[in-house]
């Protein structure tokens, strides 16, 4: 998934930001009267400045050109109360605002998350992991400057060029005149910079992807890298795209580095016309020491905020980079939905029905399913056998409405799949997929994984039943041993036992078992055929496989090739049928006729 070209776009950040803040105000809006409070609270800091800057200067012309010390007292007093009123009021602003971002992004990573988490796993795989890890990680962090900390800051600035400015003009308003000259030249560099560090802002996020996809793809699959002997193709694969990275991150430095001093010679005219005027005045008697010194001090708390709202924009520039990264991720419309008013049975019996069903995966040239009509009454058992690519795992993902048949129907107790609550449909379908997947955590909350809220005694009970019970025991902490990611500290025939008993612990009436013996050799399969049937036992099975000694398993069997139904019948019928599909697989597979119950 790549973002549409942003970096061209000739728009000023500011009006080009206004959708994304729209789009992402009412996630901020639970924390609007934190803002708010930060916002005020930067008003309180910003008029103690003011105080400081103007007792200053009645301090140098009532007490450092008089010398009467008496007077100092009372406006050291005010001073200190300023300065401390100041820096409180900064202190609670800056936490409030920062409590309003960090709950903003939570709130945006969770919306985000739930989001990807509920699209299609088949939509979830054509993405490209590392940069989707970068778009909830990074990404979402950044949008946050667009509606908390970048408005508080553009406030805040905007007050304190206000109050400072008429501040100025009030004590000489046409050496304040003078100054204010400057602004525009500020402004306009900002807005010059701002344009460059967007489009260097959309590539630094492109490439960041790019570098955490690279990764994250090598470090997955690191034994294959080893047993091929590709570390070195892997790596020139990191090295350029960090590369890539990092040429972008140093153009990006450079941007950012040419503004600071660009702004502070343009501040130094400013001051040094100042000091020439100001002596000017001061020798024509039109001005005090003291007015010249609160009138710099004015100026030199004008400039920082006028800066800080150059940088806002550029700061902005890489918050609508993310932000558009997030939206695209958000706009990506999941391929199945409910609709209005689904159904959620409390009791399913199992009895499943396909009527007609086709499905073509967008840009394939033929369908992976045609015409396929098949009925399985509750408890039963099919099992669907077939060459590879014959469309068997496209059927797995139609029964659990990862995608929606383009033709025909798939029902339920009578009740087309589209009509129920996708939550229901899952909480009564069982998938078993062809990856055995192992979370991260104990052995209890892998087999939890199936229903939270699977009592001990059923989580015993379930492993028992999968066969895992035994070597579970004998793991370092039983039940509470974490398995690592995927599982790596059990062998395939555990990992596909504990996957079992996460099943066997959902207890759903239907039950999808996409190759269940995969990877696993002739014995570990003889040893998963127990705890399979005691998962199977009374359900309504769809078992897919490769691996025709699990036929025998089947009160029927369906053979397909090319996406459709070539033969079925009975595991007896098809092995009378001379010359039939069935037999020519046995024969491919060179499976012994008698395997199966064993
Ligand atoms: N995401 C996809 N996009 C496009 N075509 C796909 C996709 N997934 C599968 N196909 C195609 O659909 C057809 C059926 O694939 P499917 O995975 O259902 O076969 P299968 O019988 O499960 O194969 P195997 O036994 O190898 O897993 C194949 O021609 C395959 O190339």
């Amino acid at each position: 998934m790549q973002p549409e070209n942003h970096g061209r776009r000739r728009r000023s950040q500011i009006s080009a930001t206004r959708p994304l803040f729209r789009r992402y105000w009412p996630l901020m809006r639970p924390d609007r009267w934190r803002l708010a409070g930060a916002v005020l609270l930067l008003v309180v800091a910003t008029a103690c400045e003011l105080a400081g800057v103007w007792v200053f200067g009645r301090i140098t012309d009532d007490v450092l050109t008089t010398g009467v010390l008496a007077a100092l007292i009372p406006l050291a007093a005010f001073w200190l109360g300023a300065a401390v009123l100041g820096g409180v009021a900064q202190y609670v602003g800056d936490w409030l605002s920062a409590a309003a971002a960090e709950r903003f992004v939570a709130r945006l990573r969770d919306h985000t998350f739930g989001h990807v988490v509920g699209l299609s796993p088949g939509t979830v795989d054509r993405m490209e992991h590392g940069d989707l890890v970068a778009r909830l990680t990074d990404d979402v962090e950044e949008v946050e400057e667009i509606v908390g900390s970048g408005p508080v800051q553009a406030v805040s600035a905007l007050l304190s060029v206000v109050a400072f400015g008429v501040a100025a003009l009030v004590l000489r308003w046409e050496l304040a005149l003078l100054t204010f000259a400057a602004a525009p030249l500020l402004w306009f560099a900002a807005r010059r910079f701002s344009r460059r560090i967007g489009a260097v802002a959309d590539d630094e996020r492109e490439t960041n992807g790019e570098v955490v996809a690279v990764v994250e793809e090598s470090l997955s699959a690191v034994a294959l890298v080893q047993a091929y002997n590709r570390e070195g193709l892997v790596r020139g694969r990191a090295a350029a795209a960090g590369g890539r990275w990092a040429a972008i991150r140093i153009a990006q430095a450079r941007v950012h580095g040419a503004y600071g001093p660009l702004v502070s010679v343009v501040e130094t005219l400013c001051v040094l016309a100042i000091v020439g005027v100001g002596a000017w005045e001061i020798g024509a008697g039109r001005l005090s020491l003291g007015g010249l010194l609160t009138f710099a001090g004015f100026i030199s708390y004008l400039y920082p905020p006028v800066q800080s709202l150059g940088q806002l924009a550029l700061g902005l520039a890489a918050a609508r980079a993310a932000g558009d990264r997030v939206a695209e991720l958000l706009d990506t419309a999941p391929e199945v939905t409910a609709r209005p008013g689904a159904l959620r049975p409390d009791v399913v019996h199992g009895d499943l029905e396909l009527r007609n069903v086709g499905f073509q995966y967008p840009g394939a040239v033929r369908p992976a399913l045609s015409d396929l009509s098949l009925r399985v009454p509750a408890g039963r058992t099919v099992v669907m056998v077939g060459a590879s690519g014959a469309g068997k795992s496209t059927l797995t993902r139609l029964l659990l409405r990862f995608v929606d048949p383009a033709s025909g129907q798939l029902l339920l107790d009578g009740v087309d799949l589209r009509d129920l609550s996708l939550d229901a449909l899952r909480e009564h379908v069982t998938l078993l997929p062809q990856e055995t997947t192992i979370l991260h955590g104990t052995v209890r909350e892998n087999i939890a994984f199936g229903r939270p809220d699977a009592t001990d005694a059923e989580i015993v009970a379930a492993a028992t039943a999968a066969d895992a019970d035994v070597f579970i025991r004998a793991l370092p902490d039983g039940y509470d041993t974490v398995l690592g990611d995927r599982g790596r500290f059990l062998s395939g025939g555990q990992r596909q036992r504990i996957a079992i008993a996460r099943a066997l612990v959902r207890n759903a009436p239907v039950l999808v078992l996409d190759e269940p013996t995969t990877g696993l050799d002739t014995d570990a399969v003889r040893r998963l055929l127990g705890p399979l049937r005691r998962l199977m036992a009374g359900r309504t099975t769809v078992l897919i496989t490769h691996d025709l000694r699990l036929a025998t398993e089947a009160d029927y069997v369906v053979v397909l090739a090319d996406g459709r139904v070539v033969e079925q019948g009975t595991p007896a019928e098809l092995h009378r049928a001379d010359n039939g599909h069935y037999r020519s697989l046995l024969h491919r597979w060179a499976v012994p006729a008698a395997a199966g119950r064993t």
